[in-house]
């Protein structure tokens, strides 16, 4: 008889490792659909000191469909870069789409500013030059953003993953999506500590316990996505 007690695993683990893998699907279906105006922006923050480090462009695709199937027009997007999600985020809302979008670096915004005003978006974006959670915190002082927002993106500092959720939850309508990048953090997760190279630790174990708990969270159905580094999809239910 089957075992129905030991769920079955992936029939073969290491596709989800496979480099070739990953260069056939960006090479088949990403880079040939990607806007020209995000390949432009990627190409420009190459130069930045830290390279590229937006969201891939797989994840991007993924995000554009999301944003698509709701006919998200009220977005926030935590840690924005040089703008690649967020111009991606622009691109696929409607023409009176809103975007909050925060982050404290705006140096590595102004690398991606001239791509956003090119695309003629810049009117969709608010742009606050502010670590996320005062932000999050002011808009939950006014009871009338609670359940407004359709989709919000989080790509910044993983310690405060939870607190962004804990707050993100209450801003999202009921049928809306938040989605949390990283949350492989480099395939790390799956590795014990001591093969981890020590600055990717500390930011291992936000990441386990965020995965962890949010996989018990009942407000919410979740897909926990092997794609770029990770992608946890958060659909709020309650
Ligand atoms: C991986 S990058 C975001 C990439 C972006 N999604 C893109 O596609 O280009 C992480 C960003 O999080 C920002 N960040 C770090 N701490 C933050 C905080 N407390 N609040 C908001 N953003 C933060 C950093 O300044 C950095 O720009």
């Amino acid at each position: 008889m089957e075992n129905i007690s030991k769920p079955a695993v992936s029939p073969n683990p290491m596709i989800l490792k496979s480099e070739g893998l990953l260069k056939y699907i960006l090479e088949t279906s990403v880079y040939p659909r990607e806007a020209e105006i995000l390949k432009e922006l990627r190409n420009a923050t190459t130069n930045h000191p830290l390279g590229f480090m937006g969201t891939s462009p797989d994840v991007g695709q993924l995000m554009a469909l999301l944003l698509k199937l709701l006919n998200a027009k009220k977005t926030i997007e935590v840690g924005v870069f040089t703008g690649y999600s967020l111009l991606l985020t622009a691109l696929n809302t409607p023409h009176d789409g809103k975007i909050i979008a925060l982050d404290p670096d705006r140096k590595a915004y102004e690398i991606g500013l001239p791509f956003i005003k090119k695309a003629s978006v810049l009117h969709k974006i608010d742009y606050i030059e502010s670590p996320a959670l005062p932000v999050l915190d002011k808009l939950l002082q006014d009871p009338a953003n609670e359940g407004t927002f359709d989709f919000a993106f989080v790509d910044a500092d993983k310690n405060n993953y939870w607190n962004y959720h804990e707050r993100l939850i209450k801003l999202i309508k009921i049928g809306g999506i938040v989605a949390y990048d990283n949350t492989l953090w480099g395939g790390t997760v799956a590795l014990p500590e001591m093969e981890v190279s020590e600055p990717k630790r500390e930011w291992r174990r936000f990441t386990l316990a965020f995965n962890e708990a949010i996989s018990k969270d009942s407000r919410l159905e979740l897909a926990f996505v092997s794609i770029g580094d990770g992608l946890t999809i958060c659909r709020r239910i309650r």
